[in-house]
């Protein structure tokens, strides 16, 4: 087989690193690694850049360029930083992508790879969230081939294939619940960054352990799922299962319903989307359905987790709306992490600031940028009148 380029962005992060793992443990000969993207680690990004071989190693972030060189030092791999490097690393040709930026910072990258060609697995839900429809015309736009890696969306994948549009009845997603699944209000009310971070069961950066906790995660997974899947809104459905078995389903019209399960372990969804259309060795441990015996599920708690109502009003409500709730949580997760707002204040920065912006229409990319500006400094705003009450 032909050896195939590759490029990570988001290399040094959980995604990032669970994609370096599987190329490590490829046969040699069978990927070549163009570029690595990080934000600002540059210790991290140049030990991955030297064991995988890369060519080119790019930090966001331009201040850490002289550690970044320094680190690699002798190794003839390439380093730059800044936003236009990152935008230039996406670009470069390659066969796959994985795009593993956090949050919109990922939009731009994203957007470049597929327009470049070639196939972009898709982690960085964000992008999806805040610019949907200008996400899916760029694909279009250079047939580039968009595979989703978010555990439910490439579970949901897998048990789409082949299917028909019309033959679908309903996708449902899975949430764990998160560390606050059985939680009192007045204890998520009070609740750390150490306790939000804690997932009962996958191990993952801050901010979408936070959105887990919060349940923002499964809403923005449910626009993710709008965006990627021939249904309707109201056709899109969740079910709290702390097991975290089942990743997804596609429940047919004629009463078939279909999953993906697996161990928890992020490394199946990115081989599947590494290899397919065919199917690579994963050294996973194996789901031991006899050891689990049960399956539970659930309706989540719409008073706990008001998140999943609001991500369905934006849904709804389309345009720039999910754009804004999107920036506004990032806001919230990054305050709530530094401890300048509680835990609860994510979801009420969230619902006013969609409120404030959510009704502004985003006809082009500059628009989506602009709203995301301006829905950010609104977000700010309320979270320091919350704060000063
Ligand atoms: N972790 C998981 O299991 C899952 C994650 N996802 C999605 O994948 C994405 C990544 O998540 P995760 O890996 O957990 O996040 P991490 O926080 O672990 O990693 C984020 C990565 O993005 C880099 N980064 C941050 N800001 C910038 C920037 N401005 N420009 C370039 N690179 C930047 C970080 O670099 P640095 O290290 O230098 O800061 C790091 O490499 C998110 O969108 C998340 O929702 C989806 C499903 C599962
Ligand atoms: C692994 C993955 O895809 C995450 O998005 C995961 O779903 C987070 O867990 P929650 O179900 O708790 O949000
Ligand atoms: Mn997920």
């Amino acid at each position: 087989m032909a050896v195939r380029r590759v490029t990570v962005l988001g290399a040094t992060g959980s995604i990032g690193r669970s994609t370096a793992a599987l190329l490590e443990a490829a046969s040699p000969g069978e990927f070549e690694v163009e570029a690595l993207v990080a934000g600002r680690d540059a210790a991290g990004l140049a030990a991955q850049a030297r064991k995988l071989g890369a060519k080119l190693a790019v930090v966001a972030d331009e201040a850490a360029l002289p550690a970044l060189r320094e680190a690699l030092a002798g190794s003839g791999i390439e380093a730059a930083a800044g936003e236009a490097a990152v935008v230039e690393a996406a670009s470069r040709p390659v066969d796959w992508t994985m795009a593993a930026i956090v949050g919109a910072a990922g939009l731009a990258s994203t957007l470049a790879a597929l327009a470049r060609g070639g196939t972009l697995a898709l982690a960085n839900k964000e992008s999806l969230v805040c610019a949907g429809p200008i996400v899916l015309d760029a694909a279009k736009a250079s047939g580039a081939l968009l595979l989703p890696v978010d555990s439910e969306h490439n579970a949901i994948f897998q048990a789409l294939v082949g299917a028909a549009p019309e033959s679908i009845e309903q996708i449902i997603l899975t949430a764990s619940g998160g560390p606050f699944r059985n939680a009192t209000l007045a204890e998520m009310r009070a609740a750390t960054p150490e306790q939000a971070v804690k997932h009962p069961v996958w191990s993952m950066g801050a901010k979408i352990s936070v959105d887990s906790a919060s349940m923002f995660n499964k809403g923005l997974e449910l626009i993710e799922a709008a965006r990627l899947f021939p249904v309707e809104p109201r056709q899109l459905g969740v079910l709290v299962h702390p097991q975290s078995a089942v990743h997804g389903l596609v429940q047919y019209k004629d009463g078939s319903l279909l999953a993906q399960l697996g161990t928890p372990d992020m490394r199946t969804p990115i081989a599947h989307a590494l290899a397919w259309p065919h199917r690579m060795q994963v050294d996973v441990p194996r789901l031991d359905l006899a050891a689990l015996s049960r399956l539970e599920f659930s309706a989540p708690d719409p008073v706990r987790f008001p998140a999943l109502r609001l991500c369905r009003e934006a849904l709804e409500a389309g345009h720039g709306a999910p754009c804004v709730l999107n920036a506004a949580n990032e806001v919230g997760v990054s305050l709530f992490l530094a401890r300048r707002l509680g835990f609860l204040d994510i979801a009420t920065v969230v619902e006013e600031t969609l409120a404030a912006l959510g009704g502004e229409r985003v006809p082009d990319l500059a628009a989506v940028l602009a709203l995301d500006t301006a829905a950010r400094a609104r977000a700010h705003e309320i979270a320091a009148l919350r704060a000063a009450a």
